[in-house]
């Protein structure tokens, strides 16, 4: 029986990384029928957007270098979209070759990731990003951009607001329909969230990107739900990291978001045993159990 709380929207989009974010850290190669099959299980428990893969340099992601073998052999099923992440033209290219029907540029909001993770300044990465999303457009294809490190980075400590807008107001003035504030390295609470996402004009094209590090997801999300965001990105089983942010630990888990929501009452077509059970058909193949606390609770037998 839920129980509903004031100022929280009825239905939530559940924007799944697993696939992506959560498995590009992993250091042993899981086998590209893995990841199809982790994607048809994903796709067969309600969801309606996940992120496949990423067309990024195969030495800067070994673990996704598959990307065009994993779209090849994807069973793309009808009402489901399926994301790429794309960081030039190049990976455009490639993405286009495979009939990605969407892409993701990622940004950072400070020098240093932007250094680390694409190899250029903060002003520069937008001269990579513009082409691609104009191009892409051209192309019909819907595209996403995220910005990392909104809350704070290791190596620059707090992330002003201010700044973190600059660089998403930015993103979304080239075309991108959507925008991603990802916390990178999961530091952010409650109060920063709303302020965040209080100084943007559009909080209906936000989503929101947290990593668990400190425990604070779920309550960030929740934070981020009565601010008027309805997008929440989330990665089955809790897997993920960023390995350019070696404190980013993995994403808040789609099984403890599910729960939370359904808690409340708020749809998101999603069907909970069915995550539950490809998180313990993915955490056996990982060899680790999965971080998700509604995981380990349903799945005690
Ligand atoms: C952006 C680059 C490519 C710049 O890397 P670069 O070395 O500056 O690339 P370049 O443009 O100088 O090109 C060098 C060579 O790489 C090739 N190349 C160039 N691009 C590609 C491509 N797309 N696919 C295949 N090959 C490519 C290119 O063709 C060329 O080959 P050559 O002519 O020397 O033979 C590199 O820095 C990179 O791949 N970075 C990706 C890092 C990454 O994927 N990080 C994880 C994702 S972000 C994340 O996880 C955060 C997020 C989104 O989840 C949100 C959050 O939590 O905050």
């Amino acid at each position: 029986m839920p129980y509903a709380m004031e100022g929280l929207p009825q239905q939530v989009t559940i924007y799944e990384v697993g696939p992506r974010d959560g498995l590009q850290n992993e250091s042993a190669v899981v086998p590209v029928e893995v990841k199809a099959e982790f994607i048809h299980r994903l796709a067969d428990a309600g969801h309606k957007v996940i992120e496949a893969t990423s067309f990024v340099h195969p030495d800067w992601v070994p673990q996704l270098a598959d990307a065009g073998e994993l779209l090849a052999r994807l069973r793309r099923k009808p009402g489901v979209r399926y994301p790429v992440l794309v960081p030039n033209l190049r990976g455009l290219d490639r993405a286009l070759e495979l009939q990605a029907d969407e892409i993701a540029v990622f940004a950072s909001a400070t020098e240093t990731f932007a250094a680390k993770n694409l190899n250029r300044s903060l002003e520069s990465q937008f001269e990579m990003f513009e082409p691609v999303v104009a191009r892409a457009l051209d192309n019909g294809l819907k595209v996403r951009a995220y910005v990392s490190m909104c809350f704070g980075d290791p190596w620059e400590g707090p992330t002003p607001v201010r700044q973190v807008v600059e660089v998403g107001e930015r993103l979304l003035g080239l075309g991108c329909h959507e925008l991603s504030l990802g916390d990178t390295i999961g530091v952010g609470t409650p109060g920063h969230v709303t302020a965040l996402i209080d100084a943007f004009r559009t909080p209906e094209r936000l989503a929101v990107h947290f990593h668990d590090t400190y425990g604070q997801a779920l309550s960030n999300t929740l934070a981020a739900l009565r601010a008027g965001v309805t997008t929440v990105d989330a990665s089955t089983g809790g897997i993920g990291g960023c390995p350019y942010a070696e404190s980013a630990t993995g994403n808040l888990a789609t099984e403890d978001l599910v729960w939370m929501l359904q808690g409340l009452g708020i749809e998101t077509g999603l069907d909970l045993g069915k995550l539950v059970s490809t998180s313990v058909w993915l955490a056996e193949l990982l060899g680790r159990p999965s971080p998700s606390r509604v995981v380990q609770a349903l799945s005690k037998g």
